[in-house]
């Protein structure tokens, strides 16, 4: 099937500073991808790139098989983009907006006031039609920001930080949305600092830093690589504990303080009934167990730490 965006060897320097440093990348169609990566890691110099806002220094990116830059025009009408930055006629009432916007793109008058309902519907906030963007409250911004990069119903839709900023209640409402949409059929392209949101949204991430991408998984592959805590209350303090790290080379630490035990691997859902056997063979009686997963956010401080590590050292990848 053929690639909703498929990037070759990209590269983009702003003079010494390289922004994109050779990037591969295909994202599925139908899929809903994430694009993780610190402060300055490229997230948005790739972005600009895909909507032609930016031009690249070398190698390939095609939005479902349009070049971004040969066919500009074809590719751009397939994206949808809801950026970071509010950059709109303010001064307009919200509807006109998006009916000018439709027109930018070749969609008929009758047509685009009919989708420009359709979509503040969608997101909310049809019955603030006629006000001006800058009347509308920060969390209606967001949801009209949403709106706009639907209203030329894109194959591909792309949000950059999306809830940034935004309270917990929208931040689930405009998530409800965007998972509609992707079921839907609607290809999804997330840049978030919100781990939690990657974790719960996506299919895959791909984790940018300093221009290069360091990994392309899914959440759950990622969080396997991480370690957990398979932290055991005991009834009574023992002398001894069984040596899981020497029956099992996923156990990594044990540590016994009093009557609480605490052994770190990874895949701690596996090796938890192994530890619980263990230790009722060896006559412990527990009365608590809970098993504290690593975090997505810790596995991506990890990996992006090594990459400022090899920075400092010089080191290529
Ligand atoms: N117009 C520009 N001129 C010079 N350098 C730039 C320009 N735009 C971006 N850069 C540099 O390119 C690098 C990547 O920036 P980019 O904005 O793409 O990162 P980002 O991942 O989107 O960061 P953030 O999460 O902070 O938005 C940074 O070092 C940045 O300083």
């Amino acid at each position: 099937m053929e690639s909703a965006i498929e990037i070759r060897d990209l590269t983009k320097s702003y003079g010494e500073v390289h922004a994109l440093d050779g990037i591969d990348l295909d994202v599925p169609q139908g899929s809903f991808f994430g694009l993780l990566g610190p402060n300055g890691a490229g997230k948005t110099t790739f972005i600009n790139i895909l909507v032609g806002l930016v031009r690249k220094s070398g190698g390939d990116a095609r939005v479902f098989g349009y070049d971004v830059e040969d066919d500009y025009r074809e590719a751009r009408d397939v994206i949808g983009l809801a950026p970071q930055e509010h950059n709109v006629d303010r001064f307009f009432p919200i509807h006109e907006i998006l009916v000018h916007k439709a027109g930018y793109h070749g969609i008929p008058e009758s047509e685009a006031k009919a989708r420009a309902d359709e979509v503040l519907k969608r997101v909310g906030i049809y019955d603030k039609r006629d006000t001006r963007f800058d009347w509308l409250s920060g969390g209606m911004k967001r949801r009209f920001m949403l709106a706009r990069a639907l209203i030329t119903d894109p194959d591909l839709l792309i949000l950059d930080e999306p809830t940034a900023g935004v309270d917990v209640q929208l931040r689930h409402e405009l998530w409800e949305t965007i998972i509609d949409l992707n079921e839907r059929g609607t290809t999804i392209l997330l840049t978030t600092h919100y781990i939690e949101e990657a974790e719960r949204l996506c299919d895959e991430v791909a984790i940018l830093d300093s221009g290069r991408i360091l990994e392309v998984a899914s959440p759950d592959e990622l969080m396997d690589r991480g370690t957990d805590d398979i932290v055991i209350q005991l009834r009574d303090e023992p002398t001894a504990v069984p040596d899981f790290a020497a029956s099992d080379d996923r156990v990594e630490a044990v540590s016994l303080d009093g009557t609480r035990l605490v052994v770190t691997a990874s895949q701690g859902g596996l090796v938890a009934p192994d530890v619980v056997r263990a230790l009722d063979r060896d006559g412990h009686e527990i009365v608590d167990l809970e098993i504290s997963r690593t975090s997505l956010e810790e596995v991506f401080v990890e990996m992006t730490r090594q990459g400022e590590d090899r920075a400092t050292m010089g080191v290529e990848q």
